[in-house]
């Protein structure tokens, strides 16, 4: 039976190291995040880093622009922010609405202010090994794998997604701990398999439950970072037991999540496991913050 990777503990002892410090020297940092469109869960996403903003006592600056928001008041509005010399950190929240182009957008944010770390200035100093803004999820990760002493150095590391955001960062991140890493997708025949050689499995793919069992070793150390949203009963009853916490919960609140990680299975075959949520979603946050305090330093010679 797995020990249980409490990400939702970590992250708030980080938050409070966070909140000490900046208490302690007086520090401000102020994070601006831009929501296009009215997506429920984006909505709910940017209220948590609205809440952690104001927990730290970090200045928070909030746009919420409708979903037909034309390219040129998005540009404008990271243009005034790049300049606004009380913003550290800059974060459009994504998905955008289709008719904006995210990549495009993202190039615009300073590097600098880039605490999602997805320009590719910073995709490519981590690429490269140089000092950057790390993307929020898989630098947590990282962080909640030491934080239990878990090793990873010589280990065999599988990482499954392939994303900008999570996936190819994650896979980076492994091999300058010096794990042996392999990346699986959608293409990648005999997943189960690769899956069943990792000591250490991340899985990002965004289906729920897509990692049964038997993808699993005995002993192996996962790390789910789906956040799925479930809202039909008829999918939830595919997914979950038949008296399962979950199925309840789409009936109290519309919707419930689950992990890429069938938890129940792999709970009995992992020795380490993150749950969904309170695993890995929280450490997202926790990191955001993290990269707008270390923004906040740079730019002020600290
Ligand atoms: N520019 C950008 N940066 C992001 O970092 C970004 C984004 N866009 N778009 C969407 C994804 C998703 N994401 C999550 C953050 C926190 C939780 C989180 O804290 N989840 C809680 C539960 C939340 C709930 O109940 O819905 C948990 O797992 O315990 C999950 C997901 C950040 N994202």
């Amino acid at each position: 039976m797995a020990e249980i990777l409490d990400g939702k503990s970590f992250s708030n002892k980080i938050l409070d190291e966070i909140k000490d410090r900046c208490e302690r020297e007086g520090l401000k940092p102020g994070l601006a995040v831009i929501l296009v469109g009215d997506d429920p869960a984006s909505a709910v996403y940017v209220k948590m880093k609205e809440k952690a903003c104001n927990k730290l006592g970090f200045l928070s600056k909030k746009f919420k622009l409708p979903a037909d928001t034309k390219e040129e008041e998005l540009i404008n509005l990271i243009s005034d922010l790049n300049n606004d010399n009380e913003i550290d950190g800059i974060l459009l929240q994504l998905p955008l609405p289709s008719h904006l182009d995210s990549k495009k957008m993202l190039e615009l944010i300073s590097p600098e202010k880039d605490v999602d770390g997805f320009h590719p200035v910073n995709a490519g100093k981590l690429f490269t090994g140089q000092k950057a803004f790390i993307p929020c999820t898989p630098r947590g990760i990282i962080e909640l794998l030491k934080e239990y002493k878990i090793k990873m150095e010589g280990k065999n590391a599988v990482v499954l997604g392939r994303s900008n955001i999570v996936g190819k960062p994650m896979a980076l991140l492994l091999l300058n701990e010096n794990a042996t890493v392999t990346i699986c997708h959608s293409r990648t025949k005999n997943i189960a398999e690769i899956a069943r050689s990792a000591d250490i499995l991340i899985a990002a793919i965004g289906k729920p439950y897509f990692v049964s069992g038997d993808f699993i070793k005995e002993g192996a150390v996962v790390v789910d970072v789906g956040v799925n949203r479930v809202d039909s009963p008829e999918e939830g009853e595919k997914l979950f037991d038949k008296n399962s916490e979950k199925l309840k919960k789409i009936e109290e609140k519309g919707y419930v999540l689950a992990g890429d990680v069938n938890f129940e299975q792999a709970k009995e075959k992992a020795s380490f496991i993150t749950p969904v949520p309170g695993g890995v979603g929280p450490l997202t946050i926790a990191m955001l913050m993290k990269n707008t305090l270390e923004s906040h330093l740079r730019r002020r010679g600290k």
